[in-house]
């Protein structure tokens, strides 16, 4: 039998091969589910590069991956979209910092790709993840179903990675969510965790107090600075990640994971439990959450919504200014 590559003859396109988009091409090598990775990046010299040591990786194996360079307008005609481009926090800076810087380089992408496929799932990862979610699915005129961000899957799978240490459990024994925002609101959806199907409160017994609550919590929120301060980057926690979700979607896996996508009922994208399946987004699961988590799921919501008020203003600003400007001539 033919391997997946091979029979699907599929695209993903990375837009930014920096750390993350590298390590992400990277491990769709390792793990090949598509026929193609195309990589694009304003940096010539460092996209050639790229694309040169990513091959490498291919001959050996033979792994029915290619990777080549391409244009963002190649991008736009892929399977799938992943958009990594734009800069990233330095140590102490937070995500919520780059949201100029990235939702400048997010309009400019969309400029470039167009006309997009209208068929391509877009994955963001570029942060801040939840804001740049939203204006992706306005600035691509897509259907808000195939507009993704990669939202809390990373804090979730830290989650279970710690939860999994005190409980002394492998972590995909354990279902836990962190939802809403990618970032400092985030929140741990204590009341439905489970290990097997045993409720956490049973299978941790005397330990769930809100001292130890807390101290999860802040490990989870605050390990991307952690990792940031000694290396100046994560990569290979988001590449593994954003290459799972590639999976669920090119191979329709109705897989469950918390991902970030516009909530009609908050008016932003953040992170929720959902079905993710070749048209993206398949369905949002329900998720029942007790009174303290709803009050920070409202909280959150209202935190994102400001920050989308406050971007759609700027937005706004530069276009009247260029409208201006070509009206000087
Ligand atoms: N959502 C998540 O869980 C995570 C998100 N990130 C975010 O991912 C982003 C990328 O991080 P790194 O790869 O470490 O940064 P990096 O600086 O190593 O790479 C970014 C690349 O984007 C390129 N780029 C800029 N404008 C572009 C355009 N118009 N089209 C295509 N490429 C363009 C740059 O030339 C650069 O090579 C950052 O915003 C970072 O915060 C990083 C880790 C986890
Ligand atoms: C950088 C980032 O967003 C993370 O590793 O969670």
């Amino acid at each position: 039998m033919a391997d997946p590559a091979h029979r699907l003859k599929t695209s993903i396109a990375i837009l930014g091969c920096g750390d993350v988009g590298s390590t992400l091409a990277y491990t769709l090598i390792l793990n090949p589910i598509c026929s193609e990775v195309i990589l694009v990046d304003p940096k010539t010299e460092l996209l050639n590069a790229q694309v040169r040591d990513l091959s490498d990786a291919t001959y050996r194996g033979n792994t029915g991956t290619k990777v080549r360079a391409g244009t963002h307008k190649d991008a736009g005609q892929a399977d799938l979209v992943v958009i990594t481009a734009g800069a990233k926090q330095k140590a102490g800076e937070s995500r919520l910092s780059l949201l100029s810087r990235n939702l400048h380089i997010l309009s400019s992408i969309f400029a470039s790709m167009s006309p997009i496929n209208p068929h391509t799932i877009l994955l963001l990862v570029a942060n801040p993840v939840d804001i740049l979610t939203y204006f992706a699915r306005k600035l691509s005129g897509l259907p808000e179903s195939q507009v993704i961000g990669t939202g809390t899957s990373l804090d979730s799978a830290r989650l279970r990675g710690i939860l999994a240490d005190k409980a002394d459990v492998a972590p995909n024994s354990i279902d836990a969510y962190v939802l809403g925002e990618h970032g400092d609101s985030q929140f741990v959806a204590w009341s439905s965790i489970t290990i097997g199907t045993t409720p956490l409160h049973l299978a941790l017994p005397n330990t769930l107090t809100p001292e130890f609550k807390s101290s999860i919590s802040t490990h989870t929120r605050g390990a991307a600075a952690a990792i940031i301060a000694a290396k100046g980057c994560t990569a290979y926690g988001i590449g593994n990640i954003a290459a799972s979700i590639c999976q669920y979607i090119l191979f329709d896996q109705r897989t469950v994971r918390p991902v970030s996508f516009y909530q009609p009922e908050l008016g932003c994208c953040l992170s929720m439990p959902a079905v993710i399946g070749r048209k993206g987004i398949i369905r949002a699961m329900p998720v029942e959450l007790d009174d303290t988590e709803k009050r920070e799921l409202e909280s959150c919501a209202r935190g994102l919504r400001a920050i989308i008020e406050g971007a759609t203003k700027e937005l706004n600003a530069d276009k009247e200014l260029e409208r201006a400007l070509e009206a000087e001539g």
